[in-house]
């Protein structure tokens, strides 16, 4: 047998040596950083990471088997920071909001779509996020939901039951169709057209793109050159350029087309007064140096996506919550009942009086959060916490869902019992969920009132006239499914909407 060469042997040695050192300064750089499961060479914790169907208990089972409320993922260098806890959330993106409040970098959906005029997935680095925020804030603070926004739910909610009076097994459409009618009438004063609506079908269709974005060309983000592939180049390169293409033209529609609709609508004199109306009007609108009317446009075209979905799903759990457990609804018509006479529907005003119908809005978003993880925020520059670095640019994930299933914080969490959030002689109130479902410090949802507003009123007119009940077939005992997005929803179900009595059908056909 040959004997390796002197050279051979000190090349060797030199490799030996560079890899002993490479994995010595990857280990101490480990060692810097939040827990972290074992990694693998170059690719890190890539195949660790829980990116489909519920992640977000996967998420949360991670953290549990490392004994950390927090967990630090390396995808082939980028970190990704899972926070589990309310605590490290609460203590990380609110009150160091200065430095967590940037978005990661988004290469399909904001450089090959062109979404980057939306505020969702705006970084906060942009030198106008403050206006867009700033605008949206305002317009959106409780006073002026209770005093603009208020006399607009109302009707949408009477034709809501009026509706499902008339075609109960559409409840899940006609609660969607509720709020997408909602958000268009306050943003641009337009009354959705029965039929197909453009509006209606321009933001979804926008939606849609945006969902297929992130599921099936989410790789382009950790692989930024491949947006540079030409479009002809046979393969995963012509599709995904294919489809931003068409797709950029869909997000243009849905940002140029209804406002055009708006100003088209004020030359002849028909345009209602709305949040379009009433920022075009403002004077006084600070611009910060950007195009007053681009601000416009960016800020009201956000909130159809942002809001229809969210606010519609959530009111689709409670209903799934309501046919599960009758006795919450007995308890809650009891308590309405007690304050309306039952001659009534119920209003703004008795809220402070009804606080059960309350609880049980807080139980429905706990339940099942329709963002379980959250929007990812992104930290400008390295910071320190327990004593370990989080490094400029990590994305950082709260896991909602692992905070509202937290045993030490919510007894029995699987449970819906909306009482945990009434203080008794025995024991305080559970933390109210709205302190985190609405994310968090200077990202946190803009239009929480607003969600707020709408949910409450439709809880307590549902449960004043409705008795909602299982379906003879039983589909009501299959288990909760979720999306696959980054949104939970519950399942398909049917359920059955049985009038309380024809005195409150009354009622909702005397509002109509
Ligand atoms: C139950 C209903 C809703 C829930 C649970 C919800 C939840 C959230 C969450 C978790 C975020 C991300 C916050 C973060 O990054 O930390 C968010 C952002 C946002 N939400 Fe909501 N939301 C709801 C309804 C609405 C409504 C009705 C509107 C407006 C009409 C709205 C407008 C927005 C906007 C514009 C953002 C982006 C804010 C930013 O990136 O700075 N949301 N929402």
């Amino acid at each position: 047998m040959e004997t390796p060469s002197q050279s051979t042997l000190a090349l060797l040695g030199v490799a030996a040596l560079s890899i002993a050192l490479y994995s010595n300064t990857q280990r101490k750089k480990r060692d810097q950083l939040p827990p972290s499961l074992p990694q693998q060479f170059f690719l890190g914790n890539m195949k660790d990471f829980p990116s489909k169907g519920e992640m977000w208990v996967e998420h949360r089972d991670i953290a549990q088997k490392l004994d950390s409320d927090w967990v630090n993922f390396n995808m082939m260098g980028n970190n990704m920071l899972v926070l589990n806890s309310y605590q490290a959330a609460n203590e990380l993106l609110d009150k160091r909001g200065a430095v967590y409040s940037g978005r990661p970098r988004l290469v399909m959906l904001n450089e090959l779509i062109g979404w980057d005029w939306n505020l969702s997935l705006m970084d906060a680095e942009k030198p106008h996020f403050v206006s867009y925020r700033r605008v949206l804030s305002q317009q959106f603070q409780p006073s002026a939901v209770a005093e603009s926004y208020h006399p607009l739910i109302r009707p949408e909610v009477v034709v809501m039951l009026k509706n499902i009076l008339d075609r109960p097994e559409d409840f899940r459409q006609l609660i969607k169709h509720m709020t997408s009618s909602l958000i268009l009438m306050i943003v641009y004063g337009h009354r959705t057209s029965p039929n197909e609506d453009r509006f209606v079908k321009i933001m979804e269709d926008a939606r849609d793109d945006s969902i297929v974005a992130s599921e099936k060309y989410s790789f382009v983000d950790f692989f930024p050159f491949l947006k540079h592939l030409p479009e002809w180049l046979p393969g995963a390169g012509f599709k995904k350029l294919k489809f931003a293409r068409e797709a950029r033209s869909v997000s243009t529609a849905a940002r140029r087309e209804p406002y055009l609709t708006v100003k088209e609508r004020l030359v002849a004199g028909t345009a209602k007064s709305c949040m379009m109306t009433t920022l075009l009007d403002d004077d006084s609108l600070k611009t910060s140096g950007l195009d007053r009317e681009e601000l416009i446009m960016d800020c009201t075209s956000a909130l159809y996506g942002a809001g229809v979905d969210t606010t519609s799903v959530s009111l689709s759990t409670f209903v799934l919550c309501m046919l599960k457990n009758p006795e919450v609804q007995r308890r809650a018509q009891k308590e309405l009942d007690s304050v309306t006479g039952g001659t009534r529907l119920p209003e703004y005003a008795d809220r402070p009086n009804l606080p059960y119908i309350e609880s049980i809005l807080k139980e429905s978003l706990r339940w099942l959060p329709v963002a379980p993880l959250g929007v990812p925020h992104r930290v400008f520059k390295d910071d320190t916490y327990r004593d370990k670095l989080i490094p400029k640019n990590t994305t950082v994930f709260a896991n909602i869902w692992a905070m509202m299933y937290d045993p030490e914080v919510y007894a029995s969490p699987k449970l819906f019992m909306p009482e945990r959030f009434i203080a008794n002689a025995g024991k305080g109130a559970e933390p109210d969920p709205k302190r985190a479902v609405f994310g968090f410090g200077r990202r946190v949802c803009p239009g929480m009132h607003l969600a707020d507003a709408t949910m409450w009123l439709s809880v307590a007119m549902v449960l004043a006239t409705f008795d909602i009940l299982a379906p003879t077939d039983g589909s009501v005992e299959r288990p909760v499914e979720v999306t696959s997005t980054f949104t939970a929803a519950p399942p398909e179900f049917k359920c059955v909407f049985k009038p309380r009595s024809e005195a409150a059908m009354k009622l909702v056909r005397m509002e109509v």
